[in-house]
């Protein structure tokens, strides 16, 4: 049997908006707009008797150990809940920074879910995946179906995609990895307690079409993450300075808890200069210009 293949896009969280810390399992309530991007890992599955994965590429390395990795665990949580499925040999090509706010790893995840689900004929909407997807990480569910969508909850509960307009934009990593967890922590919510910026609401996005108008929506929202991760790692200071600098940058956040920033652009071609500009001043950076969408 032929092998099957998927991409494993890149997350971006265009605005993160945390509104408070859930009582009982201590997670934090968020409201977010998540998009992706057009680079990222790449993924395959060879039909075959018994699961097993293979990583390969630039990032490997620091993706840790193949018994560890998330594609691994969303497979294992699927074939636990589907009797008789039908499995195989991954191959991971690992391209994207780890611990770096873009989902890579969940994006991974999401992917092999979708190849056993290809494998399978199971539907999209089988609700074994969407089970699989929440019980491998909370950012997983928003990418079973890498197109922009709300996400909401700890990132259980993924809206409608919205058919928004692409952006160009420059993605910067500065090679810092930077964990979830503590991110959350330098916050500094209790449990019980509401963020006090969520008083500000986050902007509606449905039914925009045109690229200026949603920079304009998105532009007074925010990522509530970036100032507790500055804290953990300084050089994102730096990195969204570089951005800030480039003729024709719009808007420049970080995504997810970091450390990656991303740059949005009026137009391609300003996308395309100001990443290599960046790049050529600091070539131990990642950074990468690309469409988000
Ligand atoms: C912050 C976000 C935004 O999209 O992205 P990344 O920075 O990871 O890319 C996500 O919420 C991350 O999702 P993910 O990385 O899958 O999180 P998990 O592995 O499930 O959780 C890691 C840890 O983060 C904290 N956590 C995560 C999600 C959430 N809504 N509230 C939390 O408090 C918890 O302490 C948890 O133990
Ligand atoms: N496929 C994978 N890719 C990247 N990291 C993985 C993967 N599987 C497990 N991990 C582990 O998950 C952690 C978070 O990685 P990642 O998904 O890159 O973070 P982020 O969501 O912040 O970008 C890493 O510390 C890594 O060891």
């Amino acid at each position: 049997m032929s092998p099957l293949v998927t991409r494993a896009p890149a997350k971006i969280n265009l605005t993160l908006h945390v509104l408070g810390r859930r009582s009982g399992d201590g997670y934090h309530a968020l409201e977010s707009l998540v998009v992706f991007a057009g680079v990222g890992d790449s993924l395959r599955l060879d039909p075959g008797p018994a699961l097993d994965l293979a990583v390969s590429g630039p990032t490997a390395g620091p993706a840790g150990p193949a018994g560890d990795n998330l594609v691994l665990k969303a497979a294992c949580r699927l074939a636990e809940a589907v009797p008789g499925l039908a499995v195989g040999r991954f191959s991971l090509h690992k391209r994207l920074p780890v611990a770096a706010g873009i989902g890579g790893g969940s994006s991974d995840a999401a992917g092999a879910l979708r190849l056993l689900a290809r494998l399978n004929a199971l539907a999209p909407d089988h609700p074994a995946l969407l089970a699989a997807a929440r019980a491998t990480g909370a950012d997983v569910p928003v990418c079973l179906d890498p197109r922009a969508r709300m996400m909401r909850g700890a990132g259980e509960a993924v809206g409608p995609a919205l058919p928004l307009p692409a952006l160009p934009a420059v993605l910067i990593n500065p090679g810092v990895p930077v964990e979830t967890a503590p991110v959350f922590r330098a916050l500094g919510l209790a449990v019980g307690e509401t963020n006090p910026a969520a008083a500000v609401p986050h902007p509606e996005v449905e039914g925009v079409r045109d690229p200026s108008d949603l920079l304009d929506r998105i532009g007074p929202a925010r990522n509530d993450l970036e100032a507790p991760a500055l804290t953990v790692a300084p050089v994102i200071g730096e990195t969204l300075a570089a951005l800030r600098a480039q003729a024709g940058c719009r808007l420049a956040r970080m995504s997810g808890s970091g450390a990656t920033v991303f740059g949005l652009f009026g137009h391609r071609s300003q996308a395309a200069r100001a990443a290599r500009a960046i790049a050529a001043a600091s070539p131990g950076w990642w950074v990468r210009a690309t469409m988000l969408r």
